[in-house]
């Protein structure tokens, strides 16, 4: 790999309309912090930024609806951003918000400079505009019925039902969200980034000089690269924002993608006066800590950005991951599934270190992944406390009954004691290497050997039984202890900041020094230790269960909220009705149709016949189960082929809400074939 000089860290700017959760953590800013922290303590050049991204439609809609104004909003989720940060012990140099004035000074620079290079090109395209509020809506403030699957209440840019993306004139009957009137179409002027003039030039950059990306960063690149750039509007009609710095851009704002990552740079500037350096110099390597969703952005968009500029060095890696969820379900701010930062500080306080852990252990680096309270107990109790906590304590307060607190002198020194301490340095050098790619979840488990190797080693040696007949042993014993100890202060900073400080507070070492880490003599014989402290406690059963009512009560909540009943039918007459042949019948066998996921094969006894019936239930029933099962059928529906088999009448269900199907039976016993009016 190229040598640099100094490093450039950033993560992802968090949008500022709500508080930040363990998806975010895991996805971006506990990787991002582990790095600079490894580089710090290797002593190397490196500036690690941050702030709130505050622009963009969803912040002034929220604001609607709060009856606020967005400068509020984000006002309101920055504090509570920032301190969440702050508390995990997330160490960026600069929080910073893209609200800064020194922000829209350089987003404003930025776009003006391109658009006096003449790298946009300019566009008057038809938009809906609202004549009641006398503005042109985005996307997001026009809602109206998808052209494919009838949701009456799809987006201008997206069908959250169907999950297809819209254009506005795609919706039938659209309406404005802000005055409910119908919106008109009405001419406006925009700024695109040609990306298509930039495709060769990032292809070659991307496919060809950083084939050693992640492969799920790499491949997503591909992926457009292969469906072929197009040119991207980076203007919007819009009041909040980086007013678009030209003439006859009176109401357009920057879009939050153009001005958001800007931010970065925004933010070093603030930091320091020497940013360019930072920005500039070749000699930098710059990376992006970001999440999946992101990586067009960081990729694509934002390289091609700084390349029109044409004085900026674009990113060395963008180790992008996959996504947390949260006990099976995708985490959702608007859902209220999450485990809020703040409101875990709350519950758990002093315990930063444990969620950190647990996030880092299960970080989705490859594909998506899950967190569970059952693992993050788990992983507390037989790892944080059982491992690490009962290995450091041990050695401490053994040293301090046997020998006053103070590291004894290595005196007899076996083949046992020598393969231990050799284990060390091999280690710190593991630990160093999966760093050095970007694989944190193997970094934190060679870290974690350390502290594995040190509790067997312990085990293994017994000093408590040994002590009486043979001290000379029991000193060997404990001097290895304590250096793989002042070993662990050191090697876990990265990923334990808070337990980092206390092993080393409780050894009286105060260095974090990463080159001083993986040695068999960082504490010397005499060297007085500290009071021995307890670094974890085991978390029981009712605290776990706690969290999982707590989120049982999110569902719940979600469902009786989302709960709707169909709309009511037309009415029909007692004939159409009487046409009918219901009929109960007996299910005699049931498989899966073959090469489906949803189908069954029935064969069923319905007293007329015996026959066979399609049914698309097999996400809800095993075919077993169903074997014997009285069930109502409707028996003269048309027969058609499924899959090539002649499906003849139709099982009725009852479909829930959140579209369950339950079987309709009789409740008492009747015979096969009885009908039902
Ligand atoms: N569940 C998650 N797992 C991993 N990374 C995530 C997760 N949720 C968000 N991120 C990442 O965190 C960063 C900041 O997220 P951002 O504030 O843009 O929120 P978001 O993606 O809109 O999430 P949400 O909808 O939950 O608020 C982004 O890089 C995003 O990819
Ligand atoms: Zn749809």
């Amino acid at each position: 790999m190229k040598s640099f000089k100094r490093y450039m860290i950033t993560s992802a700017l968090p949008y500022a309309n709500g508080p930040v959760h363990i998806g975010h953590l895991a996805g971006v800013y506990i990787p991002s912090d582990i790095f600079t922290r490894y580089l710090r303590a290797k002593g190397v050049d490196v500036i690690s930024v941050c702030g709130s991204d505050e622009h963009g439609v969803p912040i002034t809609i929220k604001a609607r609806q709060e009856n606020t104004t967005p400068q509020a909003i984000v006002d309101k989720y920055n504090a509570i951003i920032k301190e969440s940060f702050e508390k995990f012990g997330i160490a960026f140099d600069i929080y910073s918000r893209t609200t800064s004035k020194v922000h829209y000074e350089t987003a404003s620079e930025f776009f003006r400079k391109l658009y006096d290079k003449g790298v946009f090109i300019e566009k008057t395209t038809e938009q809906y505009y609202d004549e009641e509020v006398g503005q042109f809506l985005a996307d997001r403030y026009i809602m109206g019925t998808c052209p494919h699957c009838g949701n009456e209440k799809a987006y201008g840019d997206q069908c959250e039902k169907c999950g297809t993306s819209l254009n506005p004139t795609d919706l039938k009957d659209p309406k404005s969200m802000l005055s409910g009137s119908k919106p008109v179409l009405k001419s406006t002027k925009h700024w695109f980034l040609p990306l298509d003039k930039f495709q060769p030039d990032l292809e070659k950059w991307i496919l060809t000089d950083h084939k050693e990306w992640k492969s799920n960063v790499y491949g997503q690149c591909k992926s457009w690269f292969d469906q072929g750039l197009q040119p991207r509007a980076v203007s919007r009609d819009l009041d909040w924002g980086v007013p678009v710095p030209v003439e006859g851009a009176e109401g357009k704002v920057l879009y939050v993608w153009f001005d958001a990552p800007i931010g970065y740079i925004s933010a070093t500037k603030e930091l320091t006066p020497d940013w360019e350096k930072y920005w500039k110099d070749p000699e930098t390597r710059l990376i992006h800590f970001i999440g999946k969703d992101n990586i067009v952005f960081h990729c694509i968009i934002f390289p091609a950005m700084l390349k029109a500029e044409g004085s900026y060095i674009l990113p060395d890696n963008v180790p992008a991951n996959e996504f947390l969820n949260l006990e099976g379900d995708k985490i959702s701010t608007s859902r209220n599934w999450a485990v809020w930062l703040h409101e875990y500080l709350e519950e758990f306080p002093g315990k930063q270190d444990v969620l950190r852990y647990v996030l880092t252990a299960n970080m989705p680096e490859t594909k998506d992944n899950d967190f569970t309270w059952k693992d993050f107990q788990t992983r507390n109790n037989s790892e944080l406390v059982a491992i690490l906590g009962n290995f450091v304590n041990r050695a401490m307060v053994l040293t301090k009954k046997y020998f006053d607190s103070k590291v004894p002198a290595i005196k007899e020194i076996d083949e046992y004691d020598r393969e231990t301490l050799a284990e060390i340095p091999k280690i710190k050098q593991s630990i160093e290497k999966s760093l050095d790619e970007f694989r944190f979840r193997e970094a934190l488990k060679e870290a974690m050997s350390l502290a594995r190797l040190g509790n067997k080693y312990l085990a293994d040696t017994e000093p408590w039984k040994v002590f009486k007949t043979n001290p000379d042993k029991v000193a060997t014993i404990l001097n290895v202890s304590m250096q793989i100890t002042a070993n662990l202060g050191i090697l876990l900073e990265p990923f334990l900041p808070f337990t980092s400080e206390k092993i080393r507070n409780m050894i009286n070492y105060s260095s974090k020094s990463w080159a001083e880490a993986g040695t068999d003599n960082l504490l010397q014989p005499g060297h007085q230790l500290n009071e021995p402290e307890l670094l974890f406690e085991k978390i029981e059963d009712d605290v776990i269960e706690k969290q999982l009512n707590k989120l049982r009560k999110v569902k719940e909540e979600n469902e009786k909220a989302n709960a709707k009943v169909a709309p009511p039918k037309d009415l029909v007459t007692y004939d159409e009705f009487s046409k009918m042949d219901i009929r109960v019948a007996k299910v005699l066998e049931a498989e899966r149709v073959p090469k489906t996921q949803k189908l069954l094969k029935l064969k069923i006894d319905t007293g007329l016949d015996t026959r066979v019936i399609v049914s698309g239930i097999a996400e809800f029933f095993e075919p077993e189960n169903l074997i014997g099962k009285q069930v109502v059928v409707l028996a003269n529906l048309e027969p058609r082929k499924i899959r090539g088999i002649e499906s003849k009448g139709m099982i009725l269900m009852a479909e829930d809400i959140d579209g369950k199907l339950q079987l309709v039976s009789p409740l008492g016993m009747v015979s096969n074939g009885s009908t039902v009016k």
